[in-house]
């Protein structure tokens, strides 16, 4: 069997460290993350699901345990150079895109992803119609603005660019941090579309946490409950596709 393209040992994370305040957040996480899984994460406020994708990530440091990348160590990678592998998506649409640079400068900056960066215009003209192709298949009138500096997109633009950007350069690991949180009902539901498109055609490994229970059932092929800094249910293939709101509610009570 090939290896996972991501596990997580019995990864540990402590705040406020070596003081009387020293609390654990992460508690003992253990995952095997497969190439392909799409796997939706809910979980009570403060369970753990952003430290998570942090120590993922790699702007937190495990205190305890392994994380490996295709059987590789990276638990002491730094997150400049796991940017290589991973990229990420927030919930706040200013954190992934350089608001004085156009659509389609930010775009070839994220073809660039893990790398030594500077831009290089020419290389806007040669993909410029690739660009504007790409920010067609977000449905939401980014192809019109490919010159437009990214700060004067509506935030639905904004964060469709964002999810364009991680994903430009095939990232191993695509962590979706309630990316579309921030956004109107229609202009969520129309990122989701998009995300769940580009992820399955595009055969991606993504992580989506979401307090949308719906969507945690409706998109991905895996769900995982957080609670108490612990993996409480892990839902794949059938057991996911039986699943109801009614059962996943049962883990948010008490
Ligand atoms: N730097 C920190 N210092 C102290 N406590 C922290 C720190 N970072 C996180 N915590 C605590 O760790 C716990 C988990 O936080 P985290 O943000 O991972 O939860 P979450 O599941 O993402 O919550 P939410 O759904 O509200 O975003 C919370 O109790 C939070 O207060």
């Amino acid at each position: 069997m090939n290896k996972p393209i991501l596990e997580l040992k019995n990864v540990q994370t402590l705040v406020n460290k070596g003081t009387a305040n020293q609390t654990k957040i992460l508690k003992g996480i253990n995952l095997q993350i497969n190439a392909g899984d799409f796997i939706t994460i809910v979980g009570t406020n403060g369970a753990g699901k952003s430290t998570l994708f942090n120590v993922i990530g790699g702007n937190l440091r495990a205190d305890g345990g392994q994380i490996l990348h295709n059987g590789q160590d990276i638990t002491r990678t730094s997150e400049e150079d796991r940017t290589a592998f991973l990229a990420r998506v927030f919930q706040d649409p200013k954190l992934g895109t350089a608001p004085r640079m156009t659509v389609a400068e930010n775009m070839l900056l994220a073809t660039k992803r893990g790398e030594h960066r500077h831009l290089i215009f020419r290389q806007l003209k040669q993909n410029m119609a690739r660009f504007t192709k790409l920010a067609a298949t977000m449905n939401n009138g980014l192809e019109n603005r490919m010159t437009t500096a990214t700060g004067a997109l509506s935030g639905g633009q904004r964060q469709a660019l964002s999810f364009l950007m991680a994903t430009l350069k095939r990232p191993d690991i695509l962590l979706l941090d309630e990316h579309t949180a921030a956004l109107d009902p229609h202009t969520s539901l129309n990122l989701l579309h998009a995300t769940n498109e580009r992820i399955t055609t595009g055969h991606l490994t993504a992580l989506m946490i979401t307090h949308h229970l719906e969507d945690a059932l409706t998109y991905g092929n895996r769900l995982i409950v957080l609670k108490d800094g612990q993996i409480k249910a892990d839902f794949k293939g059938e057991a996911k596709q039986v699943l109801t709101v009614d059962k996943l509610y049962q883990y948010f009570e008490d």
